[in-house]
Protein backbone atom coordinates (compact mmCIF):
# COMPACT_ATOMS: atom_id res chain seq x y z
CA UNK A 1 0.00 0.00 0.00
CA UNK A 2 1.13 3.45 -0.72
CA UNK A 3 0.61 6.37 1.28
CA UNK A 4 1.86 8.99 -0.99
CA UNK A 5 0.46 12.27 -2.20
CA UNK A 6 1.77 11.84 -5.75
CA UNK A 7 2.23 15.00 -6.72
CA UNK A 8 2.57 16.44 -10.13
CA UNK A 9 6.35 15.98 -11.00
CA UNK A 10 7.62 19.23 -10.60
CA UNK A 11 9.63 20.67 -13.38
CA UNK A 12 13.45 19.13 -14.05
CA UNK A 13 16.45 21.42 -13.67
CA UNK A 14 18.06 22.88 -16.59
CA UNK A 15 20.61 20.20 -16.75
CA UNK A 16 17.93 17.56 -16.45
CA UNK A 17 15.98 19.53 -19.45
CA UNK A 18 18.91 19.36 -21.69
CA UNK A 19 19.56 15.29 -21.23
CA UNK A 20 16.23 14.78 -22.02
CA UNK A 21 16.17 17.06 -25.29
CA UNK A 22 19.35 15.78 -26.51
CA UNK A 23 18.63 12.15 -25.95
CA UNK A 24 15.28 12.97 -27.88
CA UNK A 25 17.32 15.02 -30.52
CA UNK A 26 18.85 12.40 -32.01
CA UNK A 27 18.22 10.03 -34.28
CA UNK A 28 14.84 8.55 -33.91
CA UNK A 29 13.93 5.25 -36.11
CA UNK A 30 11.17 3.09 -36.30
CA UNK A 31 12.77 -0.51 -36.07
CA UNK A 32 9.86 -3.13 -36.25
CA UNK A 33 6.37 -4.03 -35.38
CA UNK A 34 6.48 -7.14 -33.44
CA UNK A 35 3.05 -9.04 -32.78
CA UNK A 36 4.59 -12.10 -31.09
CA UNK A 37 6.67 -12.58 -28.12
CA UNK A 38 9.55 -14.45 -30.44
CA UNK A 39 9.47 -11.51 -32.47
CA UNK A 40 10.52 -8.69 -29.83
CA UNK A 41 14.28 -7.13 -31.05
CA UNK A 42 17.31 -8.80 -29.00
CA UNK A 43 16.87 -6.87 -25.24
CA UNK A 44 20.51 -5.20 -25.39
CA UNK A 45 19.28 -1.88 -24.24
CA UNK A 46 17.24 -0.35 -21.70
CA UNK A 47 13.76 0.64 -22.85
CA UNK A 48 10.68 2.40 -21.80
CA UNK A 49 7.09 1.65 -23.57
CA UNK A 50 3.91 3.77 -23.65
CA UNK A 51 0.51 1.59 -22.45
CA UNK A 52 -3.14 3.02 -21.78
CA UNK A 53 -6.47 2.74 -23.29
CA UNK A 54 -7.47 2.85 -26.78
CA UNK A 55 -7.00 6.52 -27.92
CA UNK A 56 -5.67 7.71 -24.70
CA UNK A 57 -3.09 9.40 -27.23
CA UNK A 58 0.21 6.97 -26.96
CA UNK A 59 0.61 7.11 -30.07
CA UNK A 60 0.69 11.08 -30.48
CA UNK A 61 2.69 11.28 -27.31
CA UNK A 62 5.69 9.55 -28.93
CA UNK A 63 5.47 11.83 -31.77
CA UNK A 64 5.58 14.93 -29.75
CA UNK A 65 8.69 13.31 -27.90
CA UNK A 66 10.89 12.78 -30.63
CA UNK A 67 9.40 15.80 -32.54
CA UNK A 68 7.92 14.04 -35.26
CA UNK A 69 4.83 14.50 -36.72
CA UNK A 70 4.17 10.87 -37.71
CA UNK A 71 6.76 8.16 -36.29
CA UNK A 72 3.87 6.40 -34.91
CA UNK A 73 0.63 6.27 -36.55
CA UNK A 74 -2.02 7.62 -34.69
CA UNK A 75 -6.08 7.63 -35.54
CA UNK A 76 -9.03 9.19 -34.36
CA UNK A 77 -10.20 5.68 -34.33
CA UNK A 78 -9.46 3.52 -31.33
CA UNK A 79 -7.38 0.44 -31.68
CA UNK A 80 -5.06 1.60 -34.48
CA UNK A 81 -2.05 0.63 -33.21
CA UNK A 82 -1.95 -3.34 -33.12
CA UNK A 83 1.31 -4.05 -32.82
CA UNK A 84 4.29 -3.48 -30.53
CA UNK A 85 5.98 -0.82 -32.22
CA UNK A 86 9.60 -0.65 -31.64
CA UNK A 87 11.07 2.75 -32.28
CA UNK A 88 15.55 3.48 -31.17
CA UNK A 89 16.42 6.49 -29.39
CA UNK A 90 19.83 6.87 -30.18
CA UNK A 91 21.72 3.50 -29.36
CA UNK A 92 20.89 3.68 -26.13
CA UNK A 93 17.08 3.19 -25.53
CA UNK A 94 14.00 1.78 -27.49
CA UNK A 95 10.68 3.75 -27.13
CA UNK A 96 7.64 1.21 -27.32
CA UNK A 97 4.36 2.01 -28.48
CA UNK A 98 1.68 -0.47 -27.36
CA UNK A 99 -1.30 -1.44 -28.63
CA UNK A 100 -4.66 0.19 -26.78
CA UNK A 101 -6.49 -1.86 -24.77
CA UNK A 102 -10.24 -1.33 -23.62
CA UNK A 103 -12.41 -0.63 -26.29
CA UNK A 104 -11.34 -1.01 -30.09
CA UNK A 105 -13.15 -1.14 -33.36
CA UNK A 106 -11.20 -4.55 -34.65
CA UNK A 107 -13.05 -7.67 -34.47
CA UNK A 108 -13.19 -9.76 -31.34
CA UNK A 109 -10.81 -12.26 -31.77
CA UNK A 110 -7.78 -10.17 -33.19
CA UNK A 111 -8.38 -7.74 -30.19
CA UNK A 112 -7.94 -10.79 -27.91
CA UNK A 113 -4.50 -11.93 -29.61
CA UNK A 114 -3.20 -8.46 -29.43
CA UNK A 115 -4.12 -8.20 -25.57
CA UNK A 116 -2.73 -10.92 -24.76
CA UNK A 117 0.57 -10.05 -26.72
CA UNK A 118 0.18 -6.77 -24.22
CA UNK A 119 -0.02 -8.56 -20.89
CA UNK A 120 2.81 -10.84 -22.16
CA UNK A 121 5.00 -8.05 -23.22
CA UNK A 122 4.21 -6.22 -19.97
CA UNK A 123 5.31 -9.04 -17.53
CA UNK A 124 7.85 -10.76 -19.40
CA UNK A 125 10.53 -7.71 -21.25
CA UNK A 126 13.78 -7.77 -18.90
CA UNK A 127 14.76 -4.73 -19.93
CA UNK A 128 11.81 -2.94 -19.50
CA UNK A 129 12.99 -0.13 -17.01
CA UNK A 130 9.25 1.73 -16.71
CA UNK A 131 6.00 1.42 -18.37
CA UNK A 132 4.22 4.97 -18.56
CA UNK A 133 1.16 4.47 -18.04
CA UNK A 134 -1.18 7.25 -19.94
CA UNK A 135 -4.44 7.96 -18.91
CA UNK A 136 -6.98 10.51 -20.27
CA UNK A 137 -7.04 14.09 -18.01
CA UNK A 138 -10.61 14.50 -18.72
CA UNK A 139 -11.65 10.86 -17.50
CA UNK A 140 -8.87 9.85 -14.49
CA UNK A 141 -8.50 5.85 -13.93
CA UNK A 142 -11.10 3.34 -15.53
CA UNK A 143 -11.51 -0.35 -14.47
CA UNK A 144 -9.51 -1.41 -17.53
CA UNK A 145 -6.68 0.46 -16.20
CA UNK A 146 -6.88 -1.35 -13.22
CA UNK A 147 -6.36 -4.86 -14.71
CA UNK A 148 -2.99 -3.42 -16.39
CA UNK A 149 -1.86 -1.60 -13.16
CA UNK A 150 -2.33 -5.15 -11.27
CA UNK A 151 -0.36 -6.79 -13.89
CA UNK A 152 2.69 -4.49 -13.45
CA UNK A 153 2.40 -4.64 -9.68
CA UNK A 154 2.43 -8.62 -10.24
CA UNK A 155 5.65 -8.42 -13.08
CA UNK A 156 7.45 -5.67 -10.32
CA UNK A 157 7.49 -3.54 -13.67
CA UNK A 158 7.64 0.01 -12.09
CA UNK A 159 5.38 2.44 -13.82
CA UNK A 160 4.45 6.34 -14.13
CA UNK A 161 1.06 7.70 -14.92
CA UNK A 162 1.12 10.37 -17.33
CA UNK A 163 -2.49 12.01 -17.77
CA UNK A 164 -3.01 13.12 -21.66
CA UNK A 165 -4.80 15.54 -22.96
CA UNK A 166 -4.59 18.44 -20.62
CA UNK A 167 -5.47 20.98 -23.12
CA UNK A 168 -9.13 19.27 -22.97
CA UNK A 169 -9.41 19.15 -19.23
CA UNK A 170 -11.13 21.94 -18.01
CA UNK A 171 -9.60 24.35 -15.50
CA UNK A 172 -11.69 23.22 -12.72
CA UNK A 173 -11.87 19.51 -13.35
CA UNK A 174 -7.84 19.35 -12.84
CA UNK A 175 -7.52 19.24 -9.17
CA UNK A 176 -10.57 16.55 -8.99
CA UNK A 177 -9.23 13.96 -11.38
CA UNK A 178 -5.97 14.51 -9.95
CA UNK A 179 -7.30 13.42 -6.78
CA UNK A 180 -9.36 10.44 -8.65
CA UNK A 181 -5.86 9.25 -9.92
CA UNK A 182 -4.07 9.69 -6.81
CA UNK A 183 -6.77 7.79 -4.86
CA UNK A 184 -6.71 5.10 -7.23
CA UNK A 185 -2.79 4.99 -7.08
CA UNK A 186 -2.65 4.23 -3.31
CA UNK A 187 -3.04 0.30 -3.53
CA UNK A 188 -0.18 -0.41 -6.36
CA UNK A 189 3.18 -0.67 -5.27
CA UNK A 190 4.43 -0.38 -8.49
CA UNK A 191 3.40 3.12 -8.84
CA UNK A 192 6.27 5.76 -9.22
CA UNK A 193 4.71 8.23 -7.14
CA UNK A 194 4.48 11.35 -9.43
CA UNK A 195 2.34 12.46 -11.98
CA UNK A 196 2.93 14.03 -15.36
CA UNK A 197 0.27 16.06 -16.99
CA UNK A 198 1.08 16.30 -20.50
CA UNK A 199 -0.74 17.94 -23.84
CA UNK A 200 0.72 16.75 -27.30
CA UNK A 201 -1.50 19.78 -28.23
CA UNK A 202 -0.40 22.68 -26.66
CA UNK A 203 3.15 20.95 -25.61
CA UNK A 204 2.97 20.94 -21.94
CA UNK A 205 5.11 18.53 -19.93
CA UNK A 206 6.59 17.46 -23.04
CA UNK A 207 10.30 18.50 -21.86
CA UNK A 208 9.30 17.25 -18.37
CA UNK A 209 9.11 13.93 -19.74
CA UNK A 210 11.94 13.87 -22.20
CA UNK A 211 13.64 14.49 -18.99
CA UNK A 212 12.65 11.72 -17.22
CA UNK A 213 13.59 8.96 -19.86
CA UNK A 214 16.89 10.38 -19.90
CA UNK A 215 17.13 10.41 -16.32
CA UNK A 216 16.54 6.70 -15.97
CA UNK A 217 19.46 4.40 -15.70
N1 LIG B 1 -6.53 17.57 -27.90
C1 LIG B 1 -5.65 16.59 -27.85
N2 LIG B 1 -5.83 15.49 -28.61
C2 LIG B 1 -4.92 14.50 -28.52
C3 LIG B 1 -3.80 14.57 -27.64
N3 LIG B 1 -3.10 13.42 -27.77
C4 LIG B 1 -3.75 12.67 -28.68
N4 LIG B 1 -4.85 13.30 -29.14
C5 LIG B 1 -5.82 12.79 -30.15
O1 LIG B 1 -6.38 11.58 -29.67
C6 LIG B 1 -6.60 10.67 -30.75
C7 LIG B 1 -5.92 9.34 -30.45
O2 LIG B 1 -4.53 9.50 -30.45
P1 LIG B 1 -3.53 8.27 -30.68
O3 LIG B 1 -2.16 8.79 -30.38
O4 LIG B 1 -3.74 7.61 -31.99
O5 LIG B 1 -4.00 7.29 -29.51
P2 LIG B 1 -3.43 5.86 -29.11
O6 LIG B 1 -3.43 5.81 -27.64
O7 LIG B 1 -2.13 5.61 -29.79
O8 LIG B 1 -4.58 4.90 -29.68
P3 LIG B 1 -4.51 3.34 -30.10
O9 LIG B 1 -3.29 3.13 -30.94
O10 LIG B 1 -5.78 3.17 -30.85
O11 LIG B 1 -4.49 2.56 -28.83
C8 LIG B 1 -6.07 11.36 -32.00
O12 LIG B 1 -7.16 11.95 -32.67
C9 LIG B 1 -5.13 12.42 -31.45
O13 LIG B 1 -5.00 13.55 -32.28
C10 LIG B 1 -3.64 15.77 -26.84
O14 LIG B 1 -2.71 15.93 -26.04
N5 LIG B 1 -4.61 16.71 -26.98
MG1 LIG C 1 -1.56 4.13 -31.06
Amino acid sequence: MNTLPFPVVEAPSVEAMERGRKLFAGRTEFVKGVVAMSGLPAADRMEVCFAGRSNVGKSTLINALTGHKALARTSNTPGRTQEINYFTLQDSHYLVDLPGYGFAKAPVAVVAQWQRLLKAYLSGRPTLRRAFVLIDGRHGIKAVDEEILSLLDTAAVPFQVVLTKADKVKAADREKILDQVRARLQPHPAAFPELVVTSSETGAGIETLRAIVAGLD
